[in-house]
């Protein structure tokens, strides 16, 4: 869908090697080294010429790129040693093809022979791959312990070893990794928050596996990243303010207000044509100073916004930024949905406002798009157990009320009413910070306003947002980088 890349399972991805093998055609035995290449090729950006490193193998494919691994680096005058860790007395074919590559390797088949692997400086975690059938135990579980205490790096193959790719893991012994370098896909498991401990970071690296295959496979879920610069359509030469659209915010309440200047000023750098920003009257001077870029209007209270102004006139609304829970700002909410008809943003305090009153939810206007973070979420659909079940409801909730939902978190999830999970691959811990949220929600609203639909909107929203955080944070470090800073940075080209 608009050109993003599918999220597969285990099964799939085994589909398009097996696919990939028959019709490229590659052997299997080159497809493992040009993966095995992919992997050193990426970790040998850095330099690893005075480490020590040990390799630690499985039995299986995983194992096989583990074994090609040792070998490359060897080739690259690099000390790396392998263990085979011999859980079954069968390897796999590949396996065995690259374990008599290899002129020595170093196998271990019993729990007594685990070494203490604390004097390297980089394990290379190749134990399972996506392979795993069942929580690791016994031989494989003590492995996997031993490079964990290790103090030692870890560098994993595809995916840390013991980690489930398509469910929830809830074992005890995982590889807890501080890179992945997964071959052609993330995995689904790399956006459970659960998942944290066991990945640090990961990157993708492409293997030539079938792209057209992999796109026919059923899921609804993708990849959120740079890809979605194809939905950004550009500026016409002979356009003028008029051309890109009319947007409103609603927000700010006394003491609130720098959350309607950041959700106001986003919203004019997302490129809107004009900005109007709805505020109680303490907003009045505050707004005009800060921002003379935006139209102000004022509620006829002073410390909160009590009605709504005349919604005729604008292409998108964005609602809830420090707007307050006041008795008499509920109301706006509803009165709200009775009277829009144009795409609407509901965030923050009007989020809080449709989980004290659950029955509005049914009368969330069709394609609104709703910015929860996981607190807001769960007040209006309830306490998930873990993320996976979140996702579920998230996908649920866009279905029945037809709207999109963007679920922030470390990798903000969007799913729409036709049941897409979107996850998104920009941003970093720096953007939890108070205010970041309101420029979000200013970014979708100006991109409403210039016609994009609600799912583009949501997506290039979301993954900009997260863009500039990351120039933010490069600039000012994730410590000191503050929400304004987000739309300092925000380039949408
Ligand atoms: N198939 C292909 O063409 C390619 C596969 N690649 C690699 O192959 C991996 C998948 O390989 P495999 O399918 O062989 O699987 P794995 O290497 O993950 O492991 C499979 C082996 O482990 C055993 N096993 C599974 N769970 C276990 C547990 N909890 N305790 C003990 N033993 C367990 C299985 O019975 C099997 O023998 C990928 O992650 C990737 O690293 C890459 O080489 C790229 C190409
Ligand atoms: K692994």
């Amino acid at each position: 869908m608009f050109g993003l890349r599918k999220i597969i399972s285990a099964k799939q991805t085994r589909l398009a090697d097996a696919y990939t093998i028959e019709n490229e055609p590659v052997s299997s035995i080159d497809l493992m080294e040009r993966a095995s290449t992919a992997f050193v090729n990426e970790i040998l950006q850095e330099d690893l010429s005075n480490k020590k490193i040990a390799v630690v193998c499985g039995v299986g494919n995983n194992g096989g790129d583990g074994l090609a691994v040792a070998r490359i680096l060897q080739s690259h005058n690099i000390e790396a040693q392998p263990f085979l860790i011999q859980f079954k007395d069968k390897l796999s074919d590949d396996c065995q093809i690259n374990f008599n590559r290899l002129e020595q390797v170093t196998v271990i088949s019993s729990e007594k022979e685990i070494p203490d692997l604390s004097s390297f400086d980089l394990i290379i975690d190749a134990l399972l791959g996506t392979g795993l059938q069942r929580e690791a135990e016994g031989f494989v579980a003590q492995t996997i312990n031993a490079i964990n205490a290790s103090g030692a790096t870890v560098y994993a193959i595809d995916i840390p070893s013991g980690l489930f790719c398509d469910e929830i893991t809830n074992a005890s012994s995982v590889v807890q990794s501080d890179l992945v370098v997964s071959f052609q896909r993330p995995k689904k498991a790399f956006f459970f928050p659960e998942n944290n401990a066991y990945i640090q970071q990961w990157r993708v690296v492409d293997i030539g596996l079938d792209e057209k295959f992999i796109q026919q496979q059923e899921s609804h879920q993708y990849v959120l990243d740079e890809k979605v610069s194809l939905l950004v359509k550009s500026r016409k030469r002979y356009s003028h303010k008029g051309s890109y659209g009319h947007a409103l915010m609603i927000s700010g309440a006394y003491g609130m207000m720098g959350a309607a200047v950041l959700t106001s000023e986003a919203c004019l750098r997302s490129g809107a044509g004009l900005v109007s920003s709805y505020v109680p009257k303490c907003g009045y001077e505050i707004l005009q100073t800060s921002l003379p870029e935006a139209m102000c209007l004022t509620d006829t209270q002073y410390e909160h916004i009590t009605s709504l102004p005349e919604l005729e006139k604008y292409n998108a609304i964005g609602i809830g930024p420090g707007l307050g829970t006041n008795p008499d700002t509920i109301h706006v909410v509803s009165e709200l949905f009775e009277r829009i008809n144009v795409p609407v943003v509901l965030d923050a305090d009007a989020l809080n406002i449709l989980s004290t009153k659950l029955e509005l939810i049914a009368e969330i206007p069709k394609n609104a798009i709703l910015t929860p973070h996981i607190k807001e979420f769960d007040r209006m659909v309830g306490f998930s157990v873990n993320a996976q079940e979140r996702f579920q409801k998230q996908q649920q909730f866009s279905k029945e009320h037809q709207c999109i939902v963007v679920l922030k978190d470390a990798h903000t999830s969007i799913s729409d009413a036709q049941g897409n999970l979107f996850f998104n691959t920009s941003g970093n811990p720096g953007m939890a910070t108070g205010g970041s949220g309101d420029v979000l929600t200013g970014i979708i609203t100006g991109l409403l306003a210039q016609s994009y639909s609600p799912i583009e909107a949501a997506l290039i929203g979301v993954y900009h947002h997260g863009l500039a955080g990351d120039v933010a944070a490069w600039q000012k470090g994730q410590y000191s980088m503050i929400a304004s800073d987000i739309i300092n940075n925000l380039r949408i080209a």
